[in-house]
């Protein structure tokens, strides 16, 4: 059966996945009981299989595995053992003739097969033998390539002198390997114009306000923060102390703390010699961090997930290294590898829009129709970090890195449908190591509007009909100012039944009904989740739903939020690429005062600013937007034009605002400087040197750049605001706690009363400002806790119906 046909308006069943997905297909898709209880560690069974009618009379789940014994009418026995958990790929799955306690003498199931008369189930035996050997084929060899690696690694040891963190400078050579890695595959692109328009359109300014709704309103600078910056020592004062305490408006945020495995990291591809390189080198760049675990090791240690070890799809328009325009390429370039390390089997699907070296070709070729017209789809397949990442090839995404939410509404839609399409199928078609994914035990994670169509084909073509019953959809917010919305007729495009375009109609105020892509995904997720907890709160809000509060009021309870973590490999001081050159230097909490000052006297080399150590370095990075509040900086400009500080800005966007960027550095050629254009390095290189960072945004849903200033010892700024009041926590000058500052309006006189603490305590309070780089250094900002949280999630979602 053709895939396209399956995406007719009233879908028949779907097309036979290769190798054993076929046979896995069939079980799942039979009828089974119920998923059990969240208290047993056993996943779900298979009770019958319709198609070859088997019997299922025995059922055995572990964490990592299910096996199931199965009678035939003929009297034959049949056991199948399935792993969910990728470290188990190796021994995904065996079918063997004889008795249940037989595991793991697949060779001798001969004789007992033998019995079997029906072909097909024969056919499906022997396929299941052939995986098997391949993938005990893939196994070896990874261990071999790991040997070698490793006895690479020792040689190299031994040859070279340990660095010492405190010297490294522009004049010591990189690594060899460094060059290699996927860190230095920085995607610049001066001058891209960013769009991730196709959305809402009218109410920029609505925000604006937003922020305060249902909060109460505090002072732009507390009565003790004053007169901690008038007086030379700071009073000791119980009052003043209480005030403070009150006056502070942290976000309660008390994670729980998941554990951590041990970040390590491994690549296969046998195909392919160039990926191999790729992969090893991405080993040798991690492995600075922590040693690669043996792979005995890796394989015997039991998941962190434990029983909850799934099959997870993280499905994006954007993927960093690959492809980033902002923070959402970032996350999805991240949080993968954390679910991963927590045992998970875990894939990232986006669409294909260069050259990606490191991806091989897989050879499947799927065509699906798209408003009338057929669109071929072939997959790439890289395996990193213990993820699968699966390129969607196609004409309509090819050389539009650039410009990823480029083109006309209907070049923008018809792109995304193509993509949600294909990516709801990515399960049965493409065989990662060998064994596909398959729809059992299986959720996908998609990520804003461009996916948001993903969990309406899940449920319209599939579950509606009693097809991936099993699989789930979690739907995550990045920026809901950015909807997918379009005349009601859009409905039209994206081939789906009528009774569906229910979910799609939203009401506007101003502009009537219209179609809302982001609407039916919040409807038909099993889970939603937004990426701070503050941003949780202003969703429900009318200035901040952007017209899907009362949507996302009516979902609440399966609505959460989860704060992002970062890549603290790429981002972090200690090892990142972009400061091991032009005089820049890598540093962390030990040379913290020697390595930074080397980055901000680096950093104002290379921008052509005058060199002096003790001036403080402002910074601002980001898409220029209403969003980012750049223009609160340009009405504070001529304050900051009076102070004795530099102000460097990194961004591009909006055309006027790129004209901002460059009149600042015309005006103030001494102080100020403005680099219109996408640049990776940059943006990591003004980290490291900058002493402040500027986050004025209007709204935030989460924001990645504090988080990364905070690893660099790089003070944040910010409006407080969604995600960046949850993560940067006010200084308290008196318990010395706290993490930068938080102004509480959106306006430019609470951004220079702010900035003026800020500046007055970088002068006067050495300790204090040495403590707040520390704080924020030493946070455990990695994504482990969040994977944990999302892990949460999905098990909801699993035990969901
Ligand atoms: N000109 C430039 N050159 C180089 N790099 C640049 C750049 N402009 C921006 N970047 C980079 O893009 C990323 C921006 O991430 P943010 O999270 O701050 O914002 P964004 O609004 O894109 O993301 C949305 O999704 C993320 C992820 O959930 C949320 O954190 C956020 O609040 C939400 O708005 C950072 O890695 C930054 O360094």
């Amino acid at each position: 059966m053709s895939s396209s046909s399956l995406l007719s308006s009233s879908p028949p069943a779907p097309p036979p996945p290769p190798l054993l997905c076929g046979a896995l297909t069939r079980l799942t898709a039979a009828r089974r009981q119920p998923l059990l209880s969240s208290s047993t560690r056993s996943p779900p069974i298979a009770r019958a299989n319709i198609q070859t009618g088997l019997r299922c009379v025995d059922a055995d789940a572990n964490a990592n595995a299910c096996k199931m014994t199965f009678w035939r009418a003929g009297g034959c026995k049949l056991w199948i053992s399935l792993s969910s958990s990728n470290r188990e790929r190796g021994e995904a799955l065996r079918a063997v003739g004889g008795s249940n306690d037989d595991e793991g003498q697949e060779e001798s199931g001969d004789e007992d097969v033998e019995d079997i008369t029906d072909d097909a189930l024969r056919a499906t035996i022997r396929k299941s033998k052939k995986v098997l050997a391949m993938q005990r084929n893939l196994l070896r060899q990874i261990v071999e390539r790991r040997k070698l690696v490793s006895s690479i690694k020792d040689s190299v040891v031994n040859t070279k002198q340990e660095p010492d963190s405190n010297s490294w400078s522009d004049n010591s050579l990189p690594d060899a390997d460094v060059g290699g890695s996927f860190s230095n595959l920085n995607i610049d692109s001066a001058g891209a114009e960013l769009h991730r328009t196709y959305n809402t359109g009218s109410s920029s300014d609505r925000f604006t306000q937003s922020a305060e709704v249902g909060r109460s309103e505090s002072q732009p600078t507390t009565p003790s923060e004053e007169s901690f910056y008038e007086e030379e020592e700071p009073k000791d004062s119980l009052e003043v102390r209480g005030l403070l305490r009150e006056g502070n408006l942290e976000t309660p945020q008390s994670e729980i703390m998941a554990p951590v495995l041990p970040e390590a990291s491994e690549s296969y591809n046998v195909k392919d010699k160039k990926h191999e390189d790729v992969a090893e080198a991405n080993v040798d760049v991690l492995s600075e961090e922590q040693e690669v675990a043996p792979e005995k090791e890796y394989l015997d240690s039991p998941p962190l997930a434990g029983a909850n070890v799934m099959n997870v799809i993280v499905v994006a328009a954007e993927c960093a290294p690959w492809s980033k325009t902002g923070g959402l390429g970032d996350v999805v370039g991240a949080l993968p590898k954390a679910l991963a390390r927590r045992g998970h089997r875990v894939m990232v699907v986006a669409p294909r829009y260069g050259n990606y070296a490191e991806a091989q070709e897989v050879g499947v070729r799927k065509r699906y129709k798209v408003y009338g017209q057929d669109m071929e789809v072939t997959y790439f397949h890289a395996y990193i970090d213990r993820v699968d990442f699966v390129f969607l090839d196609s004409p309509v995404f090819r050389h539009i890195e650039n410009d990823i939410y480029g083109g006309n509404r209907m070049d923008i839609l018809k792109r995304m449908v193509l993509f949600c399409k294909a990516a709801v199928e990515v399960c049965w078609h493409v065989p990662c190591g060998g064994v596909c994914y398959g729809d059992g035990n299986l959720v996908f994670i998609a990520n804003d509007w461009h996916t948001a169509l993903l969990p309406v084909y899940l449920k319209a073509y599939y579950r509606d009909h009693g097809l991936m019953i099993y699989a789930r959809s979690i739907l995550v917010i990045h920026n809901i100012a950015h909807q997918g919305r379009g005349p009601v007729d859009d409905f039209f495009y994206v081939d789906l039944p009528g009774n569906y375009m229910d979910f799609f109609k939203l009401h506007d105020p101003i502009g009537g009904d219209h179609f809302n892509i982001f609407a039916a995904g919040l409807k038909t997720a099993d889970r939603v989740v937004t990426v701070s907890h503050g941003y949780a709160w202003e969703l429900k809000t009318p200035e901040g739903g952007w017209g899907l509060h009362g949507i996302i009021n009516e979902i609440d309870w399966k609505f959460q939020g989860i704060v992002n973590g970062i890549d603290t490999k790429g981002w972090n001081p200690k090892f990142d690429v972009h400061l091991k050159s032009d005089g820049y230097t890598n540093y962390s909490l030990e040379s913290l005062q020697t390595g930074k000052a080397r980055c901000k006297a680096a950093l104002q080399r290379e921008l052509g600013l005058p060199v002096r150590d003790n001036i403080p370095v402002l910074a601002f990075i980001g898409r220029l937007d209403h969003q980012k509040g750049v223009d609160l900086i340009a009405e504070a400009m001529h304050w900051i034009a009076g102070q004795d500080v530099q102000l460097v800005l990194l961004g591009t966007g909006r055309p006027d605002l790129e004209d901002m960027l460059r009149n600042f550095e015309r005006q103030h050629y001494d102080k100020v400087r403005g680099w219109v254009g996408f640049s990776v390095k940059m943006a990591h290189r003004i980290t490291a040197g900058a002493d402040v960072l500027l986050m004025p945004s209007r709204f935030e849903p989460c924001g990645l750049n504090q988080l990364y200033a905070m690893m660099y010892g790089t003070v944040p700024v910010v409006h407080a605001v969604g995600g960046l009041r949850d993560t940067v926590h006010q200084f308290d000058p008196y318990a010395e706690t706290g993490l930068g500052w938080a102004f509480e309006r959106a306006e430019a006189n609470r951004l220079i009363d702010a900035l003026g603490n800020c500046l007055k305590t970088y002068r006067n309070y050495k300790s204090s400002w040495e403590g707040l780089q520390k704080r924020g250094m030493m946070q455990d900002l990695s994504w482990d806790n969040a994977a944990y949280r999302y892990e949460e999630i999905l098990v909801a979602a699993k035990h969901q119906w």
